[in-house]
């Protein structure tokens, strides 16, 4: 059975057709066009890939189980999991009025249309995000995974606990979001798809083979194939699984405020990809400073440029801001899937040669992954963690605005806009009843 995946190649412009190999982690592609087939280099990668391939081989659910690793070992792993976080330190977000829903703003991607590599290319450049449609992965995939994801946050907190361990960062993880002081009302679970690390055994087995069965049809490998790439190595790509929960928050904040689910961030890897249920609250962060709430689809993937992509293309493409506000009382909740592309640790982040023109400077100082992950995981999620590495200014984010982070919720008694409200409310309607007409 031979099913179409998820992801295409998103070269940069210019890129595309001119390099016939890149190398990320363990990944080389050959042809940098839709369709493209992955190859999985036994070689130590000369170059991290930017990415976002997908071949067309079958994904055979019968494989064996691939195993989810949490870390056990290493310095940042050791550390006791963060004190638990009242209810009172989760921080407020002012929102976009409702009238500001500008979903045109967000690029659409037709995986299945001939051009899609350079549409993902634009919509890379121009605002690190896109929605991913005709990407050929079955509904039922993502389906089940959010099925028994959900079954998984409907135990009781110590079974989540005693199944996954606290998040430090892996596992399972409330409120609490890395050890700097970030808090968001969602739980989670992080797992990690890389070698040098210890089994969650005790995983429910359904939802680990959910997991195991969107991760081989998104990188359109078999699970026996995705296994040996991730069992045994000595040091594979640095790939994370994140399932984020929000549940509907008790909480009502004040004027055009919604509570944070997950703050502000950019993520550091080279590529996300994610994949929500029919509740909104995912927001991305224009150019122009605008935030634009995301209308949820279950049907569409949607890919985020990722920091270390940035410094890839030496700013081409940019990572985006964005972040979640959690589900209003009486609201559903929100259920997400992110697939974190980062490369092995000792890869060396620092503009490809085939992206520079000829006398162009670096706008970063070289680093490692790992480099770069340990200086992540010491600062605040808002923090512009490139600045750390940025050899000129030109690269500096837009100035903060407005409707940057609140300061911290200290009532109880006050009310989400109605406006917004209504624009969730729609969002969803709008979003089951797209779902029914492709599932009828
Ligand atoms: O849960 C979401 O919708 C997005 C979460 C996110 O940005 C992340 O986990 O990095
Ligand atoms: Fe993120």
């Amino acid at each position: 059975m031979g099913i179409a995946s998820i992801a295409q190649l998103a070269a940069p412009a210019g890129l595309t057709g001119q390099t016939e190999r890149l190398t990320a982690g363990y990944v080389s592609v050959r042809k940098i066009k839709p369709c493209s087939t992955l190859h999985f280099s036994p070689y130590p990668p000369a170059a991290p890939l930017f990415l976002l391939c997908l071949g067309s081989t079958a994904a055979e659910l019968s494989c064996p189980p691939l195993c989810f690793h949490v870390h056990k070992q290493g310095k940042e792993k050791s550390s006791p999991p963060p004190p638990p976080c009242s209810m009172d330190q989760i921080p407020l977000m002012r929102c976009p009025k409702a009238n500001n829903v500008d979903q045109a703003a967000i690029p659409c991607v037709d995986l299945s249309a001939p051009g899609a590599a350079a549409a993902v290319a634009d919509a890379c450049r121009s605002v690190g995000f896109f929605r991913a449609i005709n990407h050929g992965v079955p509904a039922a995939i993502t389906d089940a995974l959010e099925a028994h994801a959900m079954a998984f946050f409907a135990l009781p907190a110590q079974d989540k606990l005693d199944m996954s361990g606290a998040a430090r960062p892996l596992g399972y993880g409330s409120k609490t979001i890395g050890s700097n002081g970030d808090v968001g009302w969602l739980e989670y679970l992080l797992l990690s798809v890389s070698s040098n690390s210890v089994k969650i055994s005790s995983l429910p087995p359904s939802l680990r083979a959910a997991c195991e069965g969107l991760i081989a049809e998104g990188l359109g490998v078999d699970r026996g194939l995705l296994r040996g790439m991730v069992v045994g190595r000595e040091e594979g790509s640095d790939e994370l699984l994140r399932v984020n929960h929000y549940p509907p928050c008790p909480l009502r904040p004040p004027g055009e405020c919604g509570v944070t689910g997950f703050g502000e961030h950019t993520d550091p890897q080279i590529i996300s990809v994610l994949r929500s249920n029919c509740t909104a609250g995912l927001q991305i962060k224009l150019r122009d400073g605008r935030w634009v709430p995301v209308s949820p689809d279950p049907e569409s993937f949607f890919v985020n440029v990722g920091d270390s992509l940035q410094v890839l293309t030496n700013g081409r493409l940019r990572s985006v801001k964005h972040r979640v506000v959690a589900p209003e009382a009486g609201a559903h909740s929100r259920l997400s899937v992110i697939y974190f592309g980062g490369p092995a640790p000792s890869q060396r982040i620092a503009p490809l040669p085939e992206v520079m023109r000829e006398g162009e400077q670096s706008l970063y100082r070289e680093f490692t992954w790992g480099e770069y992950k340990r200086a992540a995981y010491k600062t605040r999620l808002a923090d512009h963690r490139l600045g750390a590495f940025e050899l000129r200014a030109a690269t500096q984010p837009p100035a903060a605005s407005s409707a940057d982070p609140q300061p911290h919720c200290s009532s109880s008694s006050c009310c989400m806009q109605p406006q917004q409200q209504q624009v969730a409310k729609d969002q969803r309607r709008a979003c089951l009843s797209r779902r029914r007409g492709f599932c009828a």
